[in-house]
């Protein structure tokens, strides 16, 4: 059995690696941290839980983690590098939620997130962890940066035009629309019930801390720097991400569904649909598939990507989950099997 701790346990990202870690046949949950509920029952916390977490909230120390074989970080940014390294040197393994080792430019992420970026030796090692472009280097890995919510999607429903060199770079536009848990589980004015209920407005036009990232992804995939629009929604729902994507084609003529099909056809989780048809968010809550749908709209040159994900999921938790996975050398899907909860 693998030895697994959680950093940020009563946090969105937390509860659902949780979830997912509680029923996941090779793992056993040694350490959830929490400074706000140390000592506390975790299934006093989440009633979700009770019967199959017995664990109760520990503060996050070296002492209690350093046991584990992997840690998960669901911390806010800047939490990871501080403790990573320690854990590290005692031999764990790191998988990281949030986004202080996805930049490989420590310039850049210290303009988007804010603050200096303090351990660059790590940063430089960390893998990035979206499994359909690096799952070797991730099965090697001793820390994984997993990706952002709206860079799993936007990356995975533009990566096959781009490794094909079907679209003009310059060209790529993404309008990202997410649910209010993508915000965390902190009260903030913006997500509270009156305010995003019966809502929807965009955020983050100008500019947003996922655009590097995505960029970096993207540029890897081109071989040559893109130009991206990136512009983020809040809709009034609890999970899920609806990325709508545009690209002009080089060769209209393009089998634009044969070229998905063949790109994600080993890919259990990429589902791409069956033409015209335009996939639901519902379709893929609690569950760690991407659902992507590829049109041609009629008179244009462009290619009209559509990708879903549940946020909490493929988006962070499940993604995760599939990075330790393959880092331990289990089936890619152990523990990630759920099938979207519809209604
Ligand atoms: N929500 C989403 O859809 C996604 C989130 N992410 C990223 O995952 C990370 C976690 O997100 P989310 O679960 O939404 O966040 P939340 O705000 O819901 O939870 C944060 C958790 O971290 C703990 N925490 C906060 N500060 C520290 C600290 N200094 N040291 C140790 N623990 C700390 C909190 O518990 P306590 O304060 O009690 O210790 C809490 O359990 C973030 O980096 C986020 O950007 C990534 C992809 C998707
Ligand atoms: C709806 C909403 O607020 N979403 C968040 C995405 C948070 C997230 O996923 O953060 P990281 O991937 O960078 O860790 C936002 O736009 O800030």
């Amino acid at each position: 059995m693998i030895s697994a701790g959680i950093v940020g346990g009563t946090g969105y990202t937390g509860v659902e690696l949780l979830r997912l870690l509680a029923a996941h046949p090779s793992v056993a949950l040694s350490a959830i941290t929490s400074r706000g509920q140390a000592g506390t029952p975790v299934a006093d916390v989440f009633p979700n839980l009770r019967g199959v977490v017995d664990l109760a909230y520990t503060e996050p120390t070296q002492g209690t983690l350093g046991d584990c074989d992997v840690v998960f970080f669901a911390t806010p940014n800047g939490t990871a590098m501080e403790m990573a390294p320690a854990l590290i040197e005692q031999g764990v393994r790191v998988i990281d939620l949030g986004a202080d080792f996805r930049l490989r430019d420590l310039d850049e992420w210290a303009h988007w997130y804010g603050m200096p970026h303090t351990c660059a030796a790590l940063a430089a090692e960390a893998v990035y962890g979206l499994p359909e472009c690096h799952r070797e280097a991730i099965r090697a890995a001793r820390l994984v940066a997993n990706p952002g919510c709206y860079p799993t999607a936007v990356q995975l429903g533009l990566i096959p035009l781009l490794e094909a060199g079907a679209v003009d770079t310059q060209s790529l536009i993404a309008d990202a629309k997410s649910g209010a848990s993508g915000a965390g589980r902190q009260p903030r004015q913006h997500t509270l019930l009156c305010e995003a209920g019966e809502n929807f407005h965009a955020y983050g036009a100008s500019g947003h801390r996922h655009l590097p990232e995505i960029r970096q992804g993207l540029n890897d995939a081109a071989g040559k720097p893109v130009g991206l629009v990136f512009v983020p929604h809040l809709v009034p729902m609890i999970r899920g991400i609806h990325a709508t994507l545009y690209a002009r084609l080089l060769d209209p003529t393009i089998d634009l569904q044969g070229l998905y099909e063949q790109r994600y056809a080993n890919e259990p989780f990429v589902d791409v649909m069956p033409p015209g048809t335009h996939p639901e968010t519902r379709s893929v809550r609690g569950s760690n598939m991407v659902r992507i749908a590829v049109h041609r709209p009629e008179g244009s040159d462009y290619a009209l990507i559509l990708a879903v994900e549940d946020n909490l999921v493929k988006g962070a938790a499940g993604q995760a989950v599939q990075n330790m996975n393959l880092m331990f050398d289990l089936p890619e899907t152990m523990g990630l099997e759920s099938i979207g909860l519809l209604p």
